[in-house]
């Protein structure tokens, strides 16, 4: 009977755990749906494909905040898409408020739609007005006739520049200073000022380094969509009628079994149901090393079967896999400004109107007061019209943090915001949790013993009966111990877990604790000589849990952990970073010490209840210091929140993990900490450069141009290949081996 009962808790625990999975999968959607709610009336995502340019942004900020509906907005340039928060019955007004900008708004529904192709733009107006603008410079040169080089001239800025124009019109008709309304005053002044050859270059290298500009920043923008493309299109799933039929991934449904060929690409999350193999599981972990999987074990999307086959039961829809998560995660983070980025925005808000000012001041200035020539003032001024565009400098932070979560994803490492990215850099203490973080987290009973003379099976029977009753990693090991050596087990009755502490419960209507050290201490039942022998096996890094009657303490169960291997690494690694680690456990502090020193941890906390691991964590705080902590993400969770970065590691076992945690580590390897710092830091000098690059560029161009020695389409020329050189530099993160 008692057999009986152990079996059918095996399977109450196996439903429950897929039931907490499908819990998972439908409390998705609301969370996702909260944000609507929050914020008064309804968000409408709007794709704009000419948003390019940061300007643009502030061209659309300027025009929807004048509307009343329009309650937030919140922009990513890099996917181009808009999030407007509004009334629900001014969608229409709105885009029609983005059309009169010029731009062709397009509602975005589904979160992962791919963006519509651009349409391809003729590439023989560009070509022609190149060779016009060279002809012109060519006979102005020779010497002909003026015409010849003006007609040139106006071919070209014709060709290529109507959209700069269009663009720069509606602009400065809103009361923006953009690259095209900036351009344009340019170009216009030169050709007023009869210098036709440079103005006709002006325009077309402008036009090229914009498209270059565009190809380049679709780079980054790729790069986490190149992730969602490793899922095959295809699965191959058991119909109804028997038979196996390769049907689109998109439509398969939960509970349908999928089969798997060796060397094929996993089409959907699941769990293997028969077979087994193994699976290089790199795209979602980042760790390449193929991974055993057989009956019962879980598959993701996008993961790599290698040699066996088998078949899976899905357990969410394509559009609901981790790896879907994972990138729609990344997708939210980039939306989020990190603090260099709304430096960045700040600073060009004020940089270009001040150039400008300064530009007219040149143009005006010197001619009347100091006598100075018009036309050479006025071109100075032309020319700082082109460096006043900042283009290269809000481009720079942009590029460089979507770079760098990229790289991240692809470690395996899911950081939530631009923001955790530049603070992982600054951390200076790491709190790790023990059970799971450090260890593996599936102890195994190693010592045992009786005491006051009683029955050994009895003692162990007792416990057993209690242990199996809870899922706690310790209570686990005594029962699978007690299995093994197929012990009795007896029935329970007013069970109770006590947290922190061990669980209670009544056995033949005695009432008996399984419990720690700390509770044997409140109950006022340890002695010296038990205290004596505890010590010894917390010394080798057992945790020690007691079982007592309602006198005394009658047996000692002590179990192991085992320290990961990665551990001690990551440890190492974290050390020559600079950063502190401390280890912060509910066990007690003798065998927190001991695990500790294995693995090399610099302090080691034990005996905390999770209100402790808060405090412990507020005090670390306290000292101005940034802290991170790293848990298991569910009985951590207030200390996760209240920490500067809070990690969660195995995201893809428990699915919430990545909604809560700060960065999610996909697997449990805690190298991927010193990685995410090394990049942390990496995108900081990355960010640094950038900044440092695109203003050292202008203002050598300032210093240039006021001088008299700088000219316009050398001024263009910086311009973009400041752009260009950022996008660049900031697309170094994904390569970099962190
Ligand atoms: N259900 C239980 N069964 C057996 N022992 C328990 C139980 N609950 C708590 N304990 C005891 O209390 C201690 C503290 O438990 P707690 O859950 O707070 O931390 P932990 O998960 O063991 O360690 P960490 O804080 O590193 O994750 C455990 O080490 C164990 O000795
Ligand atoms: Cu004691």
């Amino acid at each position: 009977m008692t057999k009986h009962r152990n079996h059918n808790h095996e399977h109450a625990a196996d439903a429950c755990c897929s039931a907490s999975n499908m819990n998972i999968a439908s409390q998705r959607r609301p969370v996702h749906e909260k944000n609507e709610s929050v914020s008064s009336g309804v968000q409408t995502l709007i794709r704009i494909m000419q948003m390019d340019c940061p300007t643009e942004e502030a061209l659309l900020r300027k025009k929807l905040d004048g509307m009343a509906a329009v309650t937030g907005m919140e922009f990513n340039l890099m996917q181009r898409v808009l999030t407007v928060t509004h009334a629900p019955q001014a969608t229409k007004s709105i885009l029609e408020a983005v059309r009169s900008l010029g731009f062709t708004p397009e509602i975005v529904d589904g979160e992962h739609e791919e963006p519509k192709q651009e349409p391809v733009k003729p590439w023989w107006p560009l070509a022609l007005a190149c060779l016009a603008a060279i002809g012109s410079e060519l006979v102005h040169w020779l010497e002909f006739p003026v015409v010849v080089a003006a007609a040139l001239a106006l071919i070209a800025v014709l060709m290529c520049g109507i959209s700069t124009y269009k663009k720069g019109w509606i602009a400065i008709r809103n009361g923006n200073l953009n690259i095209n309304a900036l351009m344009s005053i340019a170009v216009t002044g030169a050709l007023v000022l009869g210098q036709w050859p440079e103005a006709a270059m002006v325009m077309v290298l402008f036009t090229i380094a914009e498209l270059i500009e565009a190809k380049s920043l679709d780079r980054a923008r790729n790069a986490i969509r190149d992730l969602m493309q490793l899922t095959p299109e295809t699965a191959t799933v058991l119909q109804k009628n028997g038979v196996w039929q390769e049907v689109p991934a998109k439509s398969v449904s939960v509970n349908e079994r999928v089969r798997i060929k060796p060397g094929e690409r996993i089409a959907l999350d699941g769990t293997i149901v028969s077979g087994h193999s193994s699976v290089n599981q790199a795209p979602i972990t980042g760790e390449s090393l193929p991974i055993d999987k057989q009956s019962g074990d879980p598959v993701f999307a996008g993961t790599i079967n290698t040699s066996g086959s088998f078949e899976y039961q899905v357990t969410a829809a394509a559009g609901d896999s981790t790896l879907a998560r994972i990138i729609h995660a990344v997708e939210a983070a980039q939306s989020t400004k990190a603090p260099t980025q709304r430096f960045v925005d700040k600073f060009a808000r004020i940089y270009t109107p001040t150039v400008f000012a300064f530009a007219l001041a040149i143009a005006i200035l010197p001619p009347l007061l100091m006598d100075g020539e018009w036309f050479n003032w006025i071109y100075k001024a032309l020319v700082l019209l082109v460096i006043a565009c900042p283009c290269a400098l809000v481009i720079s932070t942009p590029v460089t943090i979507v770079s760098g979560l990229a790289a991240a994803a692809r470690m395996g490492i899911l950081v939530k915001g631009g923001v955790y990215l530049e603070q992982g850099r600054k951390l200076e203490w790491l709190a790790l949790d023990k059970t799971g973080t450090i260890t593996h987290g599936k102890p195994a009973q190693t010592d045992f013993f009786t005491l006051n003379g009683w029955n050994e099976r009895d003692v162990r029977s007792l416990a057993a009966s209690l242990a199996v009753r809870s899922d706690h990693p310790v209570s686990i090991a005594l029962t699978n111990a007690a299995k093994l050596e197929g012990i009795e087990l007896r029935n329970v009755e007013n069970f109770e877990a006590l947290p922190g502490r061990g669980s209670k419960g009544v056995i033949d209507a005695k009432l008996y604790h399984l419990g720690n050290h700390r509770l044997i201490h409140e109950q006022g039942r340890c002695s010296d000589d038990l205290e004596a022998r505890l010590s010894t096996l917390e010394a080798q890094g057992k945790t020690v849990i007691m079982l007592t009657d309602e006198q005394s303490v009658h047996g000692v169960f002590a179990v192991a952990d085992t320290v990961k291997e990665s551990s001690y690494q990551a440890i190492t690694e974290l050390h020559a970073l600079g950063i502190k680690t401390i280890m912060l456990t509910g066990d007690n502090v003798h065998t927190a010490r001991a695990i500790a020193n294995q693995v090399g941890i610099d302090e080691a906390h034990g005996d905390l209840l999770p209100e402790d691991k808060l405090k412990a964590i507020e005090s670390l705080l306290g000292k101005a210091v940034t802290v991170g902590m790293v848990g298991d993400g569910i009985n951590d969770a207030p200390a996760l929140a209240i920490s500067d970065i809070g990690f969660a590691m195995g995201a893809t076992g428990t699915g919430t993990a990545i909604e809560t945690a700060d960065v999610a580590l996909m697997d449990d390897d805690l190298r991927k900490l010193p990685r995410f710092v090394r990049l942390s830091r990496n995108t900081h000098s990355i960010l640094v450069q950038n900044i440092v690059l695109a203003l050292g560029i202008k203002s050598i161009f300032l210093t240039l141009t006021v001088l008299g020695m700088g000219t316009m389409w050398m001024a263009v020329f910086a311009d973009a290949g400041a752009s260009l050189l950022v996008i660049g530099n900031g697309l170094r993160l994904l390569r970099v081996n962190n």
